[in-house]
């Protein structure tokens, strides 16, 4: 035998019916003998308590609620019967039902009174007409049914709203009334009656617990809940997009899910069921294929050790701190006792053990009361300052992973610390059973939804890890980057198991925002189109708003307005990756400050395209300095623009006319007087020299200038391109100079004994630097390691794809850091 259960939402209206129907046909004709309870369609219990409550307060308006209820059921009655019969008897019986219940109603109106029992008797309606109607539609559709008002069979005492059931007498009736009973017996969920026959209700939960009953009673083979959604899911599906249906779990694990918050069943409904070992299966009645949860004492230890996250919204944390409860027996229990003797439930308990302080976590609505009593309790402690003011925070949430595997497998504490950690989210309290199920941490409101998708990612998902982009700078690089992820985002998922969301972009001018995801195809003209006007401060709010798992903030501009940004982002635990030098070489304190602010909120500052581009040329040298080298000597031609410039001077074109090339061709900074003064390079140097242990200020550097004073007076730089162009002879001057000795014109930075310097130099074809071509770089490391050959990184060091793939690059890397294990 199997019991059926049917929540409101799967009869809420003649459609669902309809499907619930199609069910219990193949069921009838698979030859499973089962019983079905129902409660009322959904939304019809609120809209009787509705009514009920106005007409007990006078208001003559609940006759339109009451309009409303006869209503839909006509509508579901009409919808349902096409058989006129079957029409005519359902309706002669609901129309006498309709009459009562406004009888009823209008006496509560009169009297002005709807007592607990008046109350549960206006209720029992609701689940009377849907499991009536249903029963007869079930005789429509040819499965031989009847109508089972559960008031014949479930008995309780006279506690109404939330009766308490007799189980002995209600499972010797539920088995005398079955016994021979050939027809499909349809019943009504939540509500009995007392010995005396007045009607009460079961309490929240109420039809879960009827089906819990029957299953006990009848010693059903499976109790199956059918409800709107696949099954247990490992986390709510409304907050984390990729939860996912637990398969199997065990009685405790779904009674720790549902204490957390999860609403598919009611905890103390499954207690029937537990007590005779009866499975209960978690169904969907709108996708009936699906295999849903299935629930039973069976333990597996093959089982992942977490089976599901939950949380509970909003509730406050308890303090009581002081000297006067280190090792003085009794306090606890003092506590804990008035508490109780309040009525307040206390969902989280934590003590460490200095016993100097217990925190305890209870709903907001409660915290007066608390208050209140625990002032009184410890009234003298107070006074005498034994113990401190109760410490009081509201505006938190409870997260709890819950498995019955987890006590076997080390460490899983430590993912959980780990996962909220790398994602920046305060844990204010931690709790964990004895029975070592489920482990509870206390965490801030606001990051409650982070901190789901933070677990539920290194928990369940390390298969897949979203990294959530938001993109400042859309000019050259920015633009390319996007293109280069949109190209490779398909392969990156499912080779690397790496998904990329752009969530956040802009640029000068305007911000887009969408945290599912801009599409990476039209995200030029939705930006334009849809973007509200760019506001960097507002930037960051949105940012924070979103709150999202992984979030790497990328920074393409050429400007300290957005570099300035970057200690307030990395101190809210967000990725900073960019090829933006400005931060990394401006004062030596806010260079190491930024390193520091990185690893002490364990999030990347990912500047290796700073230098040389795509070229690994940061990365080599970090990498020499880790493995204990010592730098002697660096020396390179960094530009990528100036080596471009220079490499193609060779007295056929002019000068100006190859500068304005190399900024067509995306070499040069967007304004490249930066270049041409020597300041990139200057920039790039310093960089290098800090990574490799010297604390060197800006204005430590020496350039020797290569260029006209007037030319770095111009204003514009068009006025600077025109000014070049005037010197064009100046230049071509230097080349042949150079020529005449067979040597070529490189703009060469060197950092040595302490001391930084930038020079045009001209160099003969010993020099390494005299064979690059286009715009490559040339990195000279001198080391104690790479004292007789020095080593060499080599390579483009300017342009739109490079750059941009080095940017990616650094950004994919930080897949390896938000990593679960
Ligand atoms: N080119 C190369 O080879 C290399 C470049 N880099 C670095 O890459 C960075 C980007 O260069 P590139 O793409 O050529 O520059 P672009 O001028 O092409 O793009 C700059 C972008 O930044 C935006 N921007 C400027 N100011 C702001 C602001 N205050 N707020 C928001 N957005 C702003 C611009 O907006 P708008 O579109 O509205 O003007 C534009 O989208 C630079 O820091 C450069 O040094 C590093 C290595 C190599
Ligand atoms: N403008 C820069 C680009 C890379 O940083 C250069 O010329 O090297």
């Amino acid at each position: 035998m199997r019991v059926l259960k049917f929540g409101g939402s799967s009869v809420k209206d003649a459609d669902r019916i309809r499907n619930v129907g199609n069910i219990l046909q193949s069921y009838s004709k698979k030859g499973i003998p089962f019983t079905v309870v129902f409660s009322a369609m959904g939304g019809i219990t609120d809209l009787l308590i509705g009514m009920a409550t106005k007409a007990s307060k006078g208001k003559e308006d609940y006759k339109e609620d009451l309009n409303h209820f006869i209503q839909r059921h006509n509508d579901v009655i009409a919808e349902l019967f096409d058989n006129p019969t079957y029409r005519k008897e359902v309706m002669e019986v609901i129309q006498e039902q309709h009459e009562t219940l406004e009888n009823l109603l209008y006496g509560i109106y009169l009297v002005w009174e709807a007592s607990p029992r008046t109350m549960d008797y206006v209720l029992s309606f609701g689940e009377r007409y849907s499991a009536f109607i249903i029963a007869k539609y079930m005789n429509q559709l040819g499965v031989h049914s009847e109508y089972l008002d559960a008031r014949k069979i479930i008995k309780t005492n006279r506690v109404f709203g939330n009766a308490e059931v007799h189980l002995r007498l209600t499972y010797q009736k539920i088995a005398d009334y079955y016994k021979n009973r050939t027809a499909i017996q349809i019943v009504t969920g939540f509500i009995s009656s007392t010995k005396g026959g007045l009607s009460t209700t079961l309490g929240r939960g109420g039809s879960d617990y009827t089906a819990a009953l029957l299953g006990a009673g009848l010693e059903a083979d499976l109790i199956e809940i059918w409800t709107d959604v696949n099954g247990v899911l490992t986390t709510d599906p409304r907050r984390v997009k990729q939860a996912f249906t637990i398969p199997k779990m065990s009685f405790l694990e779904a009674v720790e899910m549902s204490h957390f918050g999860a609403k598919v069943i009611y905890a103390p409904t499954m207690q029937p069921a537990m007590d005779r070992n009866i499975p209960l299966v978690i169904k969907n009645s709108m996708n009936p294929d699906h295999s849903g949860t299935y629930i039973s004492a069976e333990v597996n230890l093959n089982d992942h050790p977490v089976k599901g996250i939950s949380a509970i919204n909003n509730v406050a944390l308890l303090t009581l701190q002081g000297n006067g409860m280190v090792g003085v027996p009794g306090t606890a229990a003092r506590l804990f006792r008035c508490l109780a003797d309040a009525g307040i439930n206390i969902m989280l308990i934590t003590q460490g053990s200095s016993e100097y302080s217990i925190s305890f976590s209870i709903l907001p609505n409660q915290v007066r009361k608390a208050s209140k009593v625990i002032q009184e309790e410890f009234k003298r402690e107070f006074e005498r300052n034994d113990l401190d003011h109760l410490h009081i925070e509201k505006e938190l949430s409870i997260l709890a992973i819950i498995g019955d595997n987890m006590r076997f497998v080390p460490g899983v504490a430590a993912k959980m610390m780990r996962s909220l950690g790398n994602n920046g989210i305060n844990i204010v309290a931690i709790a964990q059973g004895s029975s070592e199920r489920n482990i509870s941490v206390v965490i801030n409101k606001e990051d409650e939804n982070k901190a789901l998708n933070a677990l539920h990612e290194g928990f369940f998902l390390s298969d897949i890890k979203v990294i959530n982009l938001f993109v400042v700078g859309t000019g050259l690089i920015g633009s390319t980057l996007i293109k280069q992820i949109h190209e490779q985002s398909q392969s990156l998922l499912e080779d690397r198991g790496v998904e990329i969301r752009l969530i956040g972009i802009a640029n000068s001018r305007k911000m887009l925002f969408d945290e599912h995801g801009i599409n990476l195809e039209s995200w030029e003209d939705d930006l334009s189109r849809n973007g509200e006007a760019m506001d960097m401060s507002l930037f960051k709010k949105r940012m924070d708003d979103a709150n999202v798992i992984n979030s790497v903030f990328v920074d393409n501009t050429a400007t300290d307005e957005i570099s300035r940004q970057y200690r307030s982002i990395l101190a809210e635990s967000i990725h900073v990756v960019t090829p933006n030098k400005i931060a990394t070489s401006s004062s030596y304190e806010e260079y190491v400050n930024l390193k520091r602010l990185a690893q002490r909120n364990n999030v990347t500052f990912g500047y290796e395209t700073n230098v040389g581009a795509g070229l690994p040329v940061i990365s080599t040298l970090q990498n020499l300095i880790h493995s204990g080298d010592k730098i002697k000597k660096i020396e390179g031609v960094l530009s990528g623009s100036l080596s471009y410039i220079f490499n193609e001077f060779d007295g056929t074109t002019p000068f100006s006319t190859i500068v304005r090339k190399a900024k067509e061709l995306g070499f040069t900074e967007p304004d490249p007087r930066i270049d041409l003064s020597g300041t990139d390079v200057k920039r790039k140097i310093i960089i290098l020299s800090r990574e490799a242990g010297m604390k060197i200020e800006p204005d430590e550097v020496m350039i020797e200038s290569f260029l006209p004073a007037d030319c770095m007076e111009a204003d514009t730089t068009e006025e600077f391109f025109e000014r070049l162009q005037d010197n064009d002879a100046y230049f071509e001057n230097l080349r042949q100079e150079a020529a005449k000795d067979h040597k070529k014109l490189r703009i060469i930075a060197t950092m040595e004994n302490n001391t930084v310097n930038i020079s045009l130099q001209a160099v003969d074809q010993k020099s390494p630097f005299y064979s690059l071509e286009g715009s490559d770089n040339m990195i000279v490391f001198t080391s104690h390691r790479y004292h007789k050959r020095s080593l060499v990184v080599q390579g483009p060091g300017a342009g739109a794809e490079v750059t941009a793939a080095g940017v990616f690059a650094e950004i994919i890397n930080i897949e390896s850091q938000i990593s679960p294990s």
